[in-house]
């Protein structure tokens, strides 16, 4: 069978990039992106492409050259599932803030409204695709649903998980390691399905690197990634913590041991922790889903990567208290950075939330600056951790458009995202005018330290 029209529940940060890269890929597919959320849709359809809500290097030419040509973007759920061969659901499934599961568990609830509401409006046999990141066996209960509340008509239900990351999503979506899918391969239909899907990747990706596995082998798959890339970081970070107690560099560290090739280099960058909003939410997923088994061990041990990340980005800010004599009450510290890693706006979780937290429950006065993130988002993200009002937020922080304005007359400044920018300021300028002593606290191993400390900074690194 050959998929002629898709629909994308959810215009976010995955179904966004994802549906631009198969459309432009795909010129006889059509694609259609619907969201319930109509000022996101507008955003996505502004006529100045700039304009569209995610910032990712690369993706505004894509949606130039294929919106309007075969990429659509619609709040119309309906007529888009009605219109589809393949549905991709790829809404939002974040920890839930309620119930059973509370502070643990993927919250489910927009996964199942997609489902409801496609066997509500389903006429004719469709493909259902898992994009977004679910707990093994979500498969199961979806089938059950639109089986049961249906009109009738066939689903085959496909896991395919996505493993862009943020901030290279176009590069990770054209050049992928590798394409996951999951399916029901024992029965024909199912092959079917699952060949109508490896027939859309395989228009650009080599077929060796599409890879087929049973549904729950692909569910999991996706949150074992996530456990394992995430505790690479937790580990070199623990590390980090033992270098700066011994005299041992941890980027000497990470270089010797990434050098062996059981262990490879990749993410073993010491840092002030790290975020994204899959990370944390997946492990405490997996840990829950152990926990559920009777799995203790299991759950222990996963856990431990979490409780490490909340202590690296606890100690950096209580290190910069201690540094500045114990007390930054009424102190000015600029933070750069508050996207949760370089080249995305994204800044769910992201650690420059709990670093300003900490410092400004110990009184700081705090400036940030951020290329890509607005005002609005830096205060609601504040806001949203509910340590004080809105009000007192507003009082106590400053967002600035400019970096050295940002620095000036600061007791301190702290890095706290890796963007590219921050290694070429003109820092002597900077130190010029910052309070003396000028403290210089790089929580991402960005900046080379020699220099720095020839200016006069009390310069400290994280690991180092
Ligand atoms: N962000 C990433 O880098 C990334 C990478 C891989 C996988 N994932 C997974 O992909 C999924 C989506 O993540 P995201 O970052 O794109 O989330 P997001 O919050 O950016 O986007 C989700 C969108 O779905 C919409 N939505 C929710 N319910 C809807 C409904 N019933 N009908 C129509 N639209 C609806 C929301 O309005 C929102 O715009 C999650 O499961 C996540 O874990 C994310
Ligand atoms: O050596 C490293 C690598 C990463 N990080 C931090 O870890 C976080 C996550 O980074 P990254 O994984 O690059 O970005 P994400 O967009 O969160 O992507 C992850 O999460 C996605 C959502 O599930 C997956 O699709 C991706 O494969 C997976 O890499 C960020 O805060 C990084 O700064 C480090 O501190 N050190």
């Amino acid at each position: 069978m050959t998929i002629k029209n898709i629909c994308c529940i959810g215009a976010g940060y995955v179904g966004g990039p994802t549906m631009a890269v198969i459309a432009q890929k795909c010129p006889n597919i059509k694609v259609t992106v619907v969201d319930i959320n109509e000022s996101r849709i507008n955003q996505w359809n502004d006529p100045n492409v700039e304009k569209i809500p995610i910032y990712e290097p690369g993706l505004s030419d894509i949606v130039k050259e294929a919106r309007g040509r075969n990429l659509f973007f619609s709040t119309d759920v309906d007529k888009a599932i009605d219109d589809a061969d393949m549905i991709f659901i790829s809404v939002n499934t974040p920890t839930k803030t309620y119930g059973i599961g509370k502070g643990m568990a993927a919250d489910l609830k927009f996964i199942e409204l997609c489902a409801r509401q496609i066997a509500r409006v389903a006429k004719d046999d469709k493909i259902v695709v898992e994009k977004s990141t679910l707990p093994v066996r979500t498969a199961e209960a979806l089938k059950n649903i639109l089986d049961n509340t249906g009109n009738g008509v066939n689903y085959q239900i496909l896991s395919n998980p996505e493993f862009l990351a943020e901030g290279t999503a176009v590069d990770d979506l054209m050049n992928p390691d590798r394409v996951l899918i999951g399916g029901d391969i024992d029965s024909p239909e199912g092959k079917e399905a699952v060949e109508a899907l490896t027939d859309v990747y395989a228009q650009w990706v080599p077929r060796e690197r599409l890879l087929t596995t049973n549904v729950w082998s692909s569910e999991l798959s996706k949150l074992t990634a996530n456990a394992f890339l995430a505790q690479r970081v937790s580990s070199i970070n623990a590390m980090s913590e033992l270098c700066e107690k011994t005299g041992a560099d941890v980027n000497e560290v990470a270089k010797a041991v990434g050098m062996d090739s059981r262990i490879g280099p990749k993410f073993l960058k010491a840092s002030v922790g790290f975020g994204g909003s899959c990370f944390q939410k997946d492990i405490l997923n997996l840990v829950y889903i152990a926990k559920s088994f009777g799995l203790n061990e299991v759950a222990d041990y996963w856990e431990q990567v979490i409780l490490m990340n909340d202590h690296q980005k606890k100690r950096f800010a209580a290190n910069m208290v201690k540094a500045m004599y114990n007390t930054v009450s009424g102190k000015k510290i600029a933070l750069l950075g508050w996207a949760f890693k370089k080249d995305t706006n994204d800044t769910r979780e992201s650690a420059a939330i709990y670093v300003a937290d900490y410092l400004l429950n110990e009184q700081a006065e705090i400036v940030v600056y951020d290329p890509k993130v607005t005002e609005e988002q830096i205060y609601s993200d504040l806001d949203y951790l509910g340590s004080r009002s809105g009000d007192a937020n507003r009082q106590a922080v400053t967002v600035v458009n400019d970096p050295l304005e940002a620095c000036d007359g600061a007791h301190a400044v702290a890095i706290l995202t890796e963007w590219d920018e921050f290694t070429t300021l003109d820092w002597q300028k900077i130190y010029d005018q910052m309070l003396k002593p000028a403290f210089l606290f790089d929580g991402r191993r960005l900046l080379e330290p020699e220099t720095k400390k020839k200016i006069g900074f009390e310069f400290y690194a994280i690991g180092n």
